[in-house]
C-alpha cells in the first residue's frame, strides 16, 4: 500500500488514502500524490471564506447552511465525522446531508434551507452516481426557482470529484471543483476533497488535526512490529473469532453519543471492502471472509439488543469504545461516570457471566429451576475495549485509520481485494433496465413472475 503498488488488482489501481494525510513524510511516487497539498490549500481557502463570511450568496448574504449531496463513501464519512466532532463545529453553520434517491430526503432538507444562504456540495468520485446526480439536479432546480439566473449557481454549488468533464457539464465551474484521484477509494475518501463539509463544519485547522491523527496511525501501522501493532492485533483477533469460532457478525459499540454513526460508517468501510468470496487469484474461498458489521451507541444498545449478545445462541465479538473524559461534563460529569460504569461493566459481564451457583445464592431456594436457568450468563464472550483520553479531531483520525488498516490486514490474510466493489454493480444494472419499463405493463419483460407481479401491482396503484 505505502509503496503505491497497484494492490487494487481488479481495477489496476494504487490504494493511497495514506497519501492524503502524509504531510511529506512517506515518499509516495504516484501521479497526483504531489497535488494533495494544493487541494488542501484550496479547501483551506474556501472553508475560511465561507466561515468568515467573505464568500457571499447571490443576494450578498453570508452562507449559514451547507448541504452535502452524495452517497456511500461520499456521504457516510462526512456524516460520521461531522457528528463525531460536533463539539468543535461552527454552531451557526448548519450541515445537512442528502444521500437517498427517495425524494423525501431532499424535499425535507430544502424545507429547512434559505436559497440565498445555502451552499450545495455535490460529492461524487465518479460524478455518474444516479442518486447523487438526480438529487443535485433537483437541488439546482429548487435553487433556481428562487435565484432565477443560472449565473448564480457559481456562488451556491461546488463539486468534489475526480471527473472534471462531468462536473463542468453539470454547470459547475472548474474553479469551484475540488479534485481527488482514482487511487482514493470512495469508502476511504473522507480525507480527500470529500471531507470539504467536515472542514467547513469544524474549520480547516481541526480538519488538518484529523488528518494528522490518521497519519500517526499510518506510521504506527507501517513501523510497529506485528505483536504490538494495533490494526494487526484487531485484525487477527477478528479473524480468530470469525474463522475459527464461526462468529458471523462484529458489533461496534461506542460509549460516546458523538460516535453514534460510527457503526454505520464502518458498515460500508468493512462490508464493502471485505464482503467478498473470490480471492485476488480468482478462486472461491473455502473459509469465511468479512463479518457483518453493526452496532449502536451505548447505552441505547443495552436497552435494545444486548439481551441476545449476553444470552443468545450466537457468538458476537464486540468492540467497546469510549473517551475517558466527556466534552459535556454536565452535573460534574455525573452522566459520564454512569456511562463509563456501563462501558466497564458490559465486557466484564460478557467475559465472566454468572454461574448457576451464583444465581441460586441470589434467588433463594424457592425459585423454580426454569427461573434459575434463565438467569445464568454463560460468559466467555469476547470483546475488545478501546479507550482514549478525549474525543478530539486527532484522536478520531487515529481511530478511523486504526479500523481502516484492520480491514486492510484482514483482506490481505484472506487473500481478497479489499478495494473494489463489484458487488454493488448488478443491482444498479437491473434497476436501470426496470426504470425503462415502468411506464406501461406491456413493457415489463424478461423478469421472473414475482418481479413482474410486483411491477404490475405498482403500475395499477401508482398516482403521480
Ligand atoms: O462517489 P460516487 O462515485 O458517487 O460513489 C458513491 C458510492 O457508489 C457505489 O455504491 C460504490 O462504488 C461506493 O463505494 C461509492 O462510495
Amino acid at each position: 500500500m505505502f509503496a503505491g503498488e497497484h494492490i487494487n488488482t481488479s481495477e489496476d489501481r494504487a490504494v493511497l488514502h495514506v497519501a492524503l494525510r502524509n504531510f511529506d513524510d512517506f515518499k509516495i511516487q504516484e501521479a497526483g500524490a504531489d497535488e494533495v497539498s494544493g487541494v488542501l490549500d484550496h479547501i483551506k481557502e474556501f472553508s475560511e471564506a465561507i466561515r468568515n463570511g467573505t464568500w457571499k450568496g447571490y443576494t450578498g448574504k453570508t452562507i449559514n447552511t451547507i448541504v452535502n449531496i452524495g452517497i456511500g463513501g461520499s456521504d457516510l464519512g462526512p456524516v460520521m465525522v461531522t457528528e463525531a466532532l460536533k463539539s468543535y463545529s461552527k454552531r451557526d453553520l448548519t450541515a445537512h446531508f442528502v444521500s437517498n434517491i427517495d425524494g423525501t430526503h431532499i424535499a425535507e432538507i430544502v424545507r429547512e434551507c434559505d436559497p440565498e444562504r445555502t451552499l450545495f456540495i455535490i460529492a461524487s468520485k465518479t460524478f455518474t452516481t444516479q442518486e447523487t446526480i438526480t438529487n443535485a439536479e433537483s437541488a439546482r432546480e429548487w435553487f433556481l426557482s428562487s435565484a432565477k439566473d443560472k449565473s448564480h449557481v457559481a456562488k451556491h454549488f461546488v463539486a468534489l470529484s475526480t471527473n472534471t468533464k462531468a462536473v463542468t457539464a453539470f454547470g459547475i465551474d472548474e474553479a469551484n471543483m475540488f479534485q481527488f484521484w482514482d487511487w482514493v477509494g470512495g469508502r476511504y475518501s473522507l480525507w480527500s476533497a470529500i471531507g470539504l463539509s467536515i472542514a467547513l463544519s469544524i474549520g480547516y485547522d481541526n480538519f488538518q488535526q484529523l488528518l494528522q491523527g490518521a497519519h500517526g496511525m499510518d506510521k504506527h501501522f507501517k513501523e510497529t512490529p506485528l505483536e504490538n501493532n494495533l490494526p494487526v492485533l484487531l485484525a487477527v483477533i477478528g479473524i480468530w473469532y470469525n474463522d475459527f469460532y464461526g462468529a458471523q457478525t462484529h458489533a461496534l459499540l461506542p460509549y460516546d453519543q458523538y460516535l453514534h454513526k460510527f457503526a454505520d460508517y464502518f458498515q460500508q468501510g468493512d462490508m464493502e471492502s471485505n464482503g467478498k468470496f473470490i480471492t485476488k487469484n480468482g478462486q472461491r474461498v473455502d473459509y469465511q471472509t468479512g463479518p457483518i458489521i453493526w452496532g449502536a451507541a451505548g447505552t441505547n444498545g443495552q436497552h435494545s439488543f444486548y439481551q441476545l449478545v449476553h444470552q443468545g445462541t450466537k457468538l458476537i465479538p464486540a468492540d467497546f469504545i469510549a473517551p475517558a473524559t466527556s466534552l459535556n461534563p454536565i452535573g460534574g460529569s455525573k452522566h459520564h461516570r454512569i456511562l463509563l460504569s456501563n462501558y466497564f461493566a458490559q465486557p466484564e459481564a460478557l467475559a465472566f457471566g454468572k454461574t448457576e451457583e451464583e444465581v441460586r445464592k441470589e434467588v433463594g431456594s424457592n425459585a423454580t429451576e426454569a427461573l434459575v436457568k434463565s438467569k445464568v450468563f454463560e460468559g466467555n464472550r469476547p470483546s475488545n475495549s478501546i479507550m482514549f483520553p478525549l474525543m478530539t479531531p486527532r484522536t478520531l483520525g487515529a481511530l478511523i485509520a486504526l479500523y481502516e488498516h484492520k480491514i486492510f490486514t484482514q483482506g490481505v490474510i484472506w487473500g481478497i481485494n479489499s478495494f473494489d466493489q463489484m458487488g454493488v454493480e448488478l443491482g444498479k444494472v437491473l434497476a436501470k433496465n426496470i426504470l425503462s419499463q415502468l411506464d406501461k405493463p406491456a413493457d415489463v419483460k424478461g423478469h421472473d413472475s414475482s418481479t413482474t407481479g410486483l411491477i404490475h401491482y405498482y403500475q395499477k396503484y401508482r398516482k403521480e
